[in-house]
């Protein structure tokens, strides 16, 4: 594979608190979230191509889990940004699928941002000549959060942020996943419909994952990851999202690191990424 001319990473979100207010007569949710992001995720590349062409090319770990066809985030995302610039301008595109799919840790939302900052580079267009936050809001729920990739207060469906007085750059995170995927919606959908109250958002780790009980019913390996990843005695042990990805957040990289070799020492079948937050 050629190497591209320029790359952006993916970064992996974290929701460190979640809570579900109010199920909309669309069917979304109202929900309010403190989104964080991590140093590691999947690498988008690109080189322009004259001829107008888009493509896309996957490889990595969870490459066979996704189609590159033209309903990816990273193609939608392209064409979107394509179309609101008014321009013709073409690109190969290489995604390495690092993140497990449908993993409650925004891939598919983290890749059509990542495309987003990495085209606008590429194509020269000016943040200015695009409505880029009405674009990202588009293509996904998490997507407007992700573009930024820096720790915010989400509310609305995700898409209102607000900045949040936060500094939690290099906190060691472990990210455990069962490998099984746990898509968005059927969760949602087994939300019990009870309003447990507001997120102050400085206040995150007295907060709660309302999805973490919805989400145990369509993939109940949830319950074991997070009572192994407590064993660990991390500051704090969470679900992410809709799952069924857990976070870990330690108090030092060697803690974060010996959590890590006992998890994959007992549960080879698991996925797990030592990171940081950003
Ligand atoms: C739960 C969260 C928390 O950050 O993350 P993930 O678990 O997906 O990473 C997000 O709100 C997910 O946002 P996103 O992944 O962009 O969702 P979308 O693709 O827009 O929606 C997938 C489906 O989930 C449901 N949905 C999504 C968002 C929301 N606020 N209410 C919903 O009910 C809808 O049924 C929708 O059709
Ligand atoms: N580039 C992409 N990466 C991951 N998923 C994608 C992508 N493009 C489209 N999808 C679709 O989006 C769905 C949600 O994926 P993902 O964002 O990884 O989940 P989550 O938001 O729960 O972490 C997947 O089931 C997949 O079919």
């Amino acid at each position: 594979m050629q190497v591209p001319a320029l790359s952006e990473i993916a970064f992996a979100k974290v929701n460190l608190a979640l809570h579900v207010r109010a199920r909309r007569a669309d069917g979304y949710h109202e929900l309010e979230s403190l989104f964080a992001f991590c140093t590691d995720g999947d690498v988008l590349g690109a080189t322009a191509r004259e001829d107008g062409a888009l493509t896309l090319a996957i490889e990595g770990p969870f490459a066979d889990d996704l189609s590159a066809g033209e309903d990816n985030l990273v193609l939608r995302a392209a064409r979107a940004l394509r179309e609101a610039a008014g321009i013709r301008s073409g690109a190969d595109l290489m995604l390495d699928k690092r993140l497990p799919v449908a993993s409650g840790i925004g891939g598919g939302s983290a890749d059509a941002a990542a495309a987003l900052r990495l085209l606008l580079r590429l194509w020269a267009i000016s943040p200015a000549d695009v409505d880029l936050a009405r674009i990202a809001a588009a293509l996904g729920a998490d997507v407007p959060a992700c573009l930024g990739s820096h720790t915010v207060f989400g509310a609305g469906i995700g898409e209102k942020l607000e900045p949040v007085a936060l500094d939690l750059a290099d906190m060691p995170v472990l990210l455990v996943n069962p490998l099984v995927a746990c898509p968005t919606g059927p969760v949602f959908a087994a939300w019990d419909g009870e309003d447990r109250g507001p997120l102050d958002p400085l206040d995150w780790a007295r907060g709660r994952n309302d999805l973490a009980a919805p989400a145990m019913e369509v993939v109940p390996e949830i319950d074991e990851v997070l009572a192994v990843l407590r064993a660990q005695l991390p500051r704090l042990a969470r679900m992410s999202g809709s799952g069924a990805t857990c976070f870990g957040l330690f108090a030092s990289t060697a803690e974060r690191d010996a959590a890590a070799t006992r998890i994959d020492r007992d549960h080879p079948d698991w996925w797990t990424l030592s990171t940081r937050l950003r």
